[in-house]
């Protein structure tokens, strides 16, 4: 077992008082910003920990989302609207640069990596070239299907974790400080219910969505493997320790997800979490080290079905509600200008005594 030290709460900073006095002097009525003075006062949080000084300025440097793409062996079993086979053609597409990440990256001006954490097929030689931000740390050619035996072995739930890791401390050094994680694997929405289920003791009818947009008959077969998958697992390991899980009802993503949060979080940076699957996996990373959940930012909230109560067991309101049903990042990219804007006012907005303004 794997362990991480120096993980610290920015919540537990002695420069609060001072941070919430600068948020509160804005010239504007106490409270107006709503969630953004909630963000301000997080981001000042992690960044006076990070520094050991008061935060006078929020710096966001560098921001960059990390699409992890792994495969499922539930997906044989027609629990998504798509093959297997898509989970590489849309690694392909994020290399090429025509996915809905792409243009919210590009957008926002954040950088992309894409890694292959266990994709069916590796990719060539050629495709790899294609783009100079594809990694590859696979983990195997996809996950067991977890309604039968074990996702993956407990060997490569800590392989991933540290492959997780290994990519934040390289990114880390282009100064980068807030991380975005996305995903993309075909029947992976089964595998994040299966955890929340697991993690939580939901219900599997309350649990199970429609994913990708699977129809009433898929969907009830879809909640029959889900529940199978958990009952396979419960019998294996007794008590759903978070490492079990992963290894029980995870995804290669899922797990290297994990792994690149905590050591997101060890570094001090923020965490803009996107949708339902990213969210699954802040839940196992929270299960193992509870102070991760402060460096999280809830980006959005996602039409799956779940999303709404996996937010309501971190307490959270997420900034957006879009319907978003996607993945890859998507929700946490169109969020970051929110992010920017909870910075700039903390930053640039003048005191009621700089403006000579009284209330
Ligand atoms: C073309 C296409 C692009 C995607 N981009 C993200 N997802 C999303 O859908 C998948 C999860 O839903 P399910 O569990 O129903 O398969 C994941 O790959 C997720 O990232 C996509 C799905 C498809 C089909
Ligand atoms: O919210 C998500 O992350 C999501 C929802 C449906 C399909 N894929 C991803």
């Amino acid at each position: 077992m794997f362990t991480i030290d120096s993980l610290v709460s920015p919540k537990s900073s002695a420069f609060l008082h001072a941070i919430q006095d600068k948020i509160i002097n804005k010239t504007k009525p106490p409270g107006s910003l709503g969630l953004l003075e909630q963000v301000a006062q997080q981001l000042a949080l992690i960044q006076s920990v990070a520094s050991g000084e008061f935060c006078q300025r929020i710096e966001i440097n560098q921001p960059t989302a990390i699409v992890f793409a792994g495969d499922h062996g539930i997906a044989q079993q027609n629990v998504s609207i798509a093959p297997s086979d898509v989970t590489r053609q849309m690694v392909l597409n994020f290399l090429q640069g025509g996915a809905a990440i792409n243009c919210f990256c590009r957008d926002n001006n954040i950088a992309l990596k894409v890694v292959d954490a266990g994709i069916q097929t590796p990719l060539t030689v050629k495709e790899k070239s294609l783009s100079a931000d594809f990694i590859e740390q696979r983990l195997g050619a996809g996950t067991e299907d977890i309604s039968q035996r074990a996702a993956m072995t407990m060997a490569q739930v800590e392989q991933g974790i540290a492959y997780g890791q290994q990519i934040v401390s390289s990114i880390r050094t282009t100064g980068c400080n807030l991380l975005i994680f996305g995903e993309m694997g075909i029947a992976n929405t089964s595998a994040a219910s299966a955890i929340y289920i697991a993690l939580t003791g939901e219900n599997v009818q309350d649990s199970v969505g429609q994913g990708t947009g699977i129809s009433s008959e898929q969907l009830t077969r879809k909640k029959a493997l889900v529940a199978q998958a958990v009952e396979r697992a419960q019998q294996a390991v007794e008590t759903f320790e978070p490492m079990d899980v992963l290894a029980e009802l995870g995804g290669f993503e899922i797990v290297q997800i994990v792994g690149a949060m905590l050591a997101a979080a060890q570094a001090k940076m923020v965490i803009l979490v996107d949708g339902f699957i990213v969210t699954s996996a802040a839940l196992v990373a929270a299960k193992l080290y509870p102070e991760v959940s402060d460096y999280f930012i809830f980006a959005h909230q996602s039409n799956e079905l779940a999303h709404k109560k996996m937010l309501a067991y971190f307490n959270v309101t997420p900034l957006l509600s879009l319907d978003l049903r996607l993945g890859e990042g998507t929700g946490a990219a169109l969020a970051l200008p929110l992010v920017q804007a909870a910075a700039s006012f903390y930053n640039e907005m003048a005191s009621f005594e700089s403006a000579g303004v009284t209330v």
